[in-house]
């Protein structure tokens, strides 16, 4: 199209826009037209039912033509009659579009592997640590005894209630039978013959008299078996003796330097000591024995780690089971900090597969913990895992992983901040770890316990599941043999442990699904609390509507408190509106009177006020307008992260209040500030998001290069993304928008804080896609706006102020010229401008330089410049200038009105 004559100012705008406006899209309509009106709509509504009637009337549309319109849909049951009656939409991968649960489930799960998988590794670090640094203890191996030669032995095996000798013709101690075949310690006497007969001796000491009685032992596997019996339950000593010095005086007395060992009894060494004189002085008579002291017999002993966990200390199973759970919280915080999971929506992603994959991933991660533990704790023969029947800790760990992660996911509702959420997490963690067991003994275990504090404490599932390890550390304890399936029914708590875990799994799962729903969160639809209450949540439920935060339906609350005055509708914005809802009209992105305003307190925003605009495939339309004018609030609600408090909009023919998802598969979004994961590579972004558009294979490969080169980020392709800078982040975020051939792109200022370079590059992928959909750009760079955009829309407070190109803007809007004048001070140069051009307007003031709109037409150029030369220093001009007005004077002029 050429740019508008000025004589065409003076022909009737509305006619003259919608010539200037329409003449693409009319020319693509005419071949639709005949055949749409035969699909049936499953899914899209009819334009004119988005809307009041009486706005539509005002507006001069008629009804009969739109109300009975059955707008095509790719939702239909006859999709491929759709397609090839659609022109408009026929974009060759529009079937690609379709939602995949498989696709979308299989992407989610790639992404959460390159980014977490490094997590099992630092438990198992952890682990390996805190085990590392416990320290080892010497241990007796009872299994393995030093044999001792059994000449060394004397064997008496005395009845632990034996000490005592006492003169008795019936209760004889018959001291040889021990000592048959002449061995042993009697031998040592006997063929030195020395010794005299076994006198009697009427007591020892103050001490209860009984027999000692000795047995033969004829091997040194047997004598073994005494001296280190461990656990003995029979109470017998073995004695044994190693001389130092012997002395024997024939006939005389015995003179003997000598230890003593005894077995492990839990006889007093006094004791043993008073046995030894006696058995030496019945079977000497002598009494000089010196003896250097009493041991227990040598054992074997080597260093054996300990358990890094002691049954006393089981809280380090609440803490090795628990500490995965700051990761699953600060997962989901951050992306929900980092707007990351709006930018999956925005790609079209489901959330009951976000929440599907998240619960999985992180249970699949848990498990991997719970195998790593068992597996390094069997290694090192904690008790705790070999002393309990598997089946019964394995449960216990599952019940406890998936209550973990409700619970994790539950509290993460209430956080925005990852930093936050993570503190808070591992300050619960370690509390639980420290209190459980105080807890659990104050209150589970008190019979005194009021129900309702025996409730609450339980429902915490680290102190649930701290009672549990508790009840299986007792059953190991000391030699206790462990917890079988059998004791666990024999005693009710660990079943009811067990069903408190799964009902707090339940109740927290429900809890953390309702709270996302209503709980407020900078973006996203939100409920109200008592929405199972309000007949309109079922009634959008059945129909598929969605409810907005004030429970109003969105499609049919007309924008009540909307400031638009039909009257006051500038007559390209009326032209604009009437063409939107024209039945012809197939254009890729169409929003309808959509109206957002913001509640906060007790202050109103209304940041889009019933905006409605078409753009058609291979055109690119800007919006432009100052800070606060709601053009990211009109991307938001048409990329679904917000709903609109009315109207409604289609993208690429379907409805974003009634099939969010399939109009956002359809979508491409460049949000304004770049919403990427900061550890994973480029590449994995864009297969991630190509993933998300059911992009698979080599096809997927393909563009994915593709894409990389087009921003020209093939180099830094694997680099994690925090390496990235702000120009590189910046084009990322533009190939993650354009991956898949989105039939609609929404592109919110995509080159605000880049370099020239940058810019260019991605000026260039823009312009290269703008033929294949339909962009809509928000941008405050005017050159940018003139060089991309085929149409521009000014708005300012949510409301249209003006559309069309940017040429006929300039012309029909625009200054005419814009004369700067800069004056060294004081100047009464206004009063002299406005003397010689009666409609010049001052456009700003700063400092002494003042900027003019000079209307066209309104002076002679050549006049204007002799004036100002002629008077320069008489009205002290610096410096002075004039051009022609571009497109910001447009805005600066529209924004004032
Ligand atoms: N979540 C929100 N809650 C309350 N008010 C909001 C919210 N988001 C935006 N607004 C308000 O809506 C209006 C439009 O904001 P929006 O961000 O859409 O403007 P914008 O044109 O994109 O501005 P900029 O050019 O600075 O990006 C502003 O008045 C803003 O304060």
């Amino acid at each position: 199209m050429e740019p508008i004559e000025n004589e065409n100012i003076n022909k009737d705008p509305v006619e003259m826009d919608q010539v200037l406006s329409h003449t693409n899209s009319i020319e693509t309509l005419t071949s639709s037209t005949t055949t749409t009106t035969t699909t049936t709509s499953t899914s899209t509504m009819s334009p004119s039912s988005l809307i009041n009637n009486d706005y539509l009337e005002k507006i001069n549309v008629k009804f009969s033509e739109t109300l009975d319109y059955d707008y095509p849909t790719k939702d239909s049951n006859e999709g491929d009659k759709y397609k090839d009656d659609q022109p408009s939409y026929d974009d060759d991968n529009a079937k690609n579009h379709g939602y995949s649960f498989i696709k979308q489930f299989k992407a989610l799960i790639k992404k959460n592997i390159a980014y977490q998988a490094l997590v099992p590794v630092l438990m198992i670090s952890i682990m390996s640590i805190v085990q590392l640094a416990t320290p080892s203890i010497k241990y007796q191996d009872n299994s393995n005894p030093i044999s001792l030669p059994l000449p060394f032995i004397f064997p008496p095996l005395i009845n632990y209630s034996v000490p005592y000798i006492y003169d008795s013709t019936d209760v004889k101690v018959d001291l040889g039978s021990c000592c048959q075949n002449n061995s042993g310690f009697l031998e040592l006497f006997t063929t030195k013959n020395q010794i005299s007969p076994t006198p009697y001796y009427s007591s020892l000491g103050s001490i209860p008299t009984e027999a000692f009685t000795f047995y033969n032992y004829p091997n040194q596997h047997d004598m073994d078996e005494v001296s280190y019996k461990q656990g003995r339950t029979d109470n017998k000593f073995l004695l044994g003796y190693d001389f130092r010095e012997l002395q024997i005086t024939p006939g005389g007395d015995l003179s003997a330097n000598l230890v003593s060992y005894s077995n492990d009894t839990t006889c007093s060494s006094s004791l043993i000591n008073i046995m030894n004189n006696a058995l030496f002085q019945s079977f000497t008579g002598s009494n000089n024995i010196l003896l250097t002291g009493v041991k227990t017999f040598p054992y074997t002993a080597y260093q054996e780690r300990r358990d890094m966990i002691q049954p006393q200390e089981n809280f380090w199973y609440l803490f090795m089971m628990s500490f995965c759970m700051v990761l699953f919280v600060a997962n989901v915080v951050y992306e929900k900090e980092h707007r990351l999971r709006e930018s999956m929506k925005m790609a079209g992603l489901r959330m009951r597969i976000y929440w599907l994959v998240q619960y999985l991933f992180n249970f699949t991660l848990y498990m991997v913990i719970v195998f790593v533990a068992i597996a390094f704790a069997y290694i090192l023969k904690f008790r705790f895992f070999t002393q309990t029947s598997f089946t019964i800790y394995f449960v216990l760990f599952i019940l406890f992983g998936l209550t973990q992660i409700a619970f994790a996911f539950f509290i993460s509702v209430f956080f925005s901040s990852v930093y936050t959420a993570t503190v808070v997490s591992f300050i619960y963690i370690i509390f639980t770890a420290l209190s459980s067991n105080l807890l659990n003994n104050a209150f589970i275990m008190n019979p005194n316990t009021s129900l309702v504090t025996f409730v609450l404490t339980g429902l915490i599932p680290h102190v649930a599941f701290h009672r549990a390890v508790s009840y299986i550390s007792l059953a190991y304890i000391g030699n206790a043999p462990g917890l079988t399936w059998t004791d666990i029914f024999a005693h009710h708590q660990m079943p009811s442990l067990f069903g408190m875990l799964f009902a707090e799994f339940l109740l927290y799962g429900l809890l953390h699904q309702y709270l996302e729903m209503v709980i407020p969160s900078a973006y996203g639809v939100k409920y109200h609390p008592l929405f199972f209450f309000q007949p309109s949540f079922w009634r959008s439920k059945m129909s598929g509507n969605l409810i907005t935060s004030n429970g109003i339906p969105t499609a049919t609350n007309g924008g009540d408190d909307s400031t638009l005055n039909v009257d006051m509708v500038p007559p390209d914005v009326l032209d604009e509106i009437r063409y939107t809802y024209s039945r012809e009209n197939t254009a890729s992105i169409r929003l309808m009177n959509l109206y957002k305003k913001f509640k906060v307190g007790k202050k109103t925003t209304v940041a889009v006020d019933n905006l409605t605009i078409s753009v058609e495939k291979g055109q690119c339309f800007g919006i432009l307008g100052p800070n606060g004018a709601g053009k990211t609030t009109t991307l938001a609600i048409l990329s679904g992260l917000y709903s609109p408090t009315s109207g409604n909009a289609l993208i690429a023919g379907h409805d974003i209040v009634k099939s969010l998802s399939r109009a956002q598969q359809s979508l491409g979004v460049c949000p304004q500030d770049d919403v990427l994961w900061s550890e994973m590579s480029g590449r994995e972004h864009l297969l991630f998001f190509g993933r998300m558009k059911n992009l698979e294979g080599k096809m997927l490969d393909d563009i994915v290069d593709k894409s990389l080169a087009e921003v020209m980020l093939t180099e830094a392709q694997d680099k994690p993304v925090r390496e990235y800078s702000g120009g590189m982040k910046r084009r990322l975020s533009l190939a993650i928008s354009l991956i898949g051939s989105p039939t609609a792109i929404l592109l919110d200022e995509p080159t605000t804080g880049v370099d020239p370079f940058s810019r260019r590059i991605v000026w260039d992928v823009i312009s290269s896609y703008k033929s294949k959909c339909a962009i809509i750009l928000t941008t405050h760079n005017m050159e940018e706006a003139e060089i991309l955009c085929d149409r521009v829309c000014i708005i300012d407070k949510g409301l249209m102020k003006c559309i069309g190109r940017s040429g006929d803007l300039k012309t029909r809007y625009g200054a005419g010229h814009t004369l700067s004048i800069t004056t060294t001070g004081p100047s009464t140069i206004h009063e002299f401008l406005t003397q010689i051009i009666p409609d010049v307007k001052l456009i700003h003031e700063i400092s002494t330089t003042r900027t003019y709109a000079v209307p066209r037409h309104a002076i002679k150029m050549s006049y204007l410049f002799k004036s100002i030369q002629e008077n320069k220093s008489k009205y002290f001009i610096s410096d002075w200038g004039i051009c022609q007005s571009g497109l910001e004077d447009v805005l600066l002029q529209a924004a004032e009105h």
